[in-house]
């Protein structure tokens, strides 16, 4: 049998849309174990437990890119990453088929053979990288289709607090109300802030987080779908926020916090909410996927 643990990943980072992503302590472990035929699963929702099963789909992907077959195969989860609420549980799907697929067939790991081919599969690398890489990423592919990444520190002290609702939002979904065009002004607004926020999170520069933190590219589309969106933001810059955006394409938002005692506070206020918030303080992950 083998087993790997995968991070959760918040990505975009507000003004890195498609672009920054950042490995946080939530995390997704599989195993995999080599059965006589077909497939078998254990641990997934019910409406996963099928041949459908993004993992599964993964792997056969990665074992027909390896050239390699193998009988069949058992793949248990044991899940702590919400699912379709922009903390990458998807990437933690796909990372962990293309692991399964290397390990079950003893084939060398090479972590960026194994982003190429979980970049293809999910069509965009800001979740994938920090899932497998760990730390802040920002990621493109070229055109000649090469995934490149490059991975920044992120200070320790960082609180990141996903506050999580009880409502899903589907990448597909949160992709189709963002427009087909922007205005240059628009793109300039959150291109031009992208290095100081990676700055920001390098060297614990809270105010500069502060200021520089926005987003004119799909936040203001997707804040639309996500309920209570601007009434958890007010109560989060009541209390304590240097930083707010949507984490992927939500439905969680991410709050940033300098004391974690104001926690119990902002805690309070979601209560009187409808949406069943639940705040949990995460912090950066620096390894990515490991092999247990
Ligand atoms: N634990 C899981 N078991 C099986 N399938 C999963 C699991 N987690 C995610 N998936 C698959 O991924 C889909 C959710 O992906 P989606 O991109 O919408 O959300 P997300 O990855 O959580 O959010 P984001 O990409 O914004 O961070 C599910 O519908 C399912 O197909
Ligand atoms: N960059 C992607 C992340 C979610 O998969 C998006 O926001 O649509």
């Amino acid at each position: 049998m083998v087993k790997v643990r995968v991070p959760a990943t918040s990505a975009n980072i507000d003004c890195g849309f498609d672009t920054l992503g950042v490995a946080l302590t939530l995390y997704a472990t599989f195993d995999f174990e080599i059965i006589e035929s077909g497939v078998e699963f254990v641990g997934f929702e019910e409406r996963f437990a099928n041949e459908e099963n993004l993992v599964y789909v993964t792997l056969q992907t990665a074992l027909k890119k390896l050239k390699k077959t193998i009988s069949g195969v058992r793949i248990s989860i044991q899940n702590d990453v919400p699912i379709s609420r922009g903390l990458g549980s998807s990437s933690t799907c796909v990372v962990a088929g293309v692991y399964g697929a290397y390990l079950l067939t003893n084939t060398k790991l090479d972590k960026q053979e194994i982003f190429t081919i979980a970049n293809e599969i999910e069509g965009h690398p800001d979740n994938v990288s920090p899932a497998i890489f760990g730390s802040l990423s920002s990621s493109c592919t070229t055109d000649g289709k090469e995934a490149i990444t490059v991975k920044y520190k992120v200070d320790e002290r960082f609180n990141f607090l996903a506050l999580i609702p009880d409502f899903e939002t589907s990448t597909e979904q949160a992709r189709k109300v963002m427009p087909e065009k922007i205005s240059l002004k628009d793109a300039i607004y959150s291109l031009s802030r992208l290095g100081s926020v990676i700055k920001a999170f390098e060297t614990y520069n809270l105010t500069l987080l502060k200021k520089v933190m926005g987003d004119k590219i799909h936040e203001p589309y997707r804040k639309r779908i996500i309920h209570e969106y601007q009434e958890v933001k007010k109560i989060c810059e009541k209390v304590d926020s240097k930083g707010f955006f949507i984490s992927g394409s939500g439905s969680t938002l991410m709050n940033i916090v300098e004391c974690v005692e104001n926690i119990e506070k902002i805690k309070e206020d979601l209560a009187k909410l409808k949406y069943n918030w639940h705040p949990v303080l995460l912090k950066v992950d620096m390894e990515g996927t490991v092999v247990l």
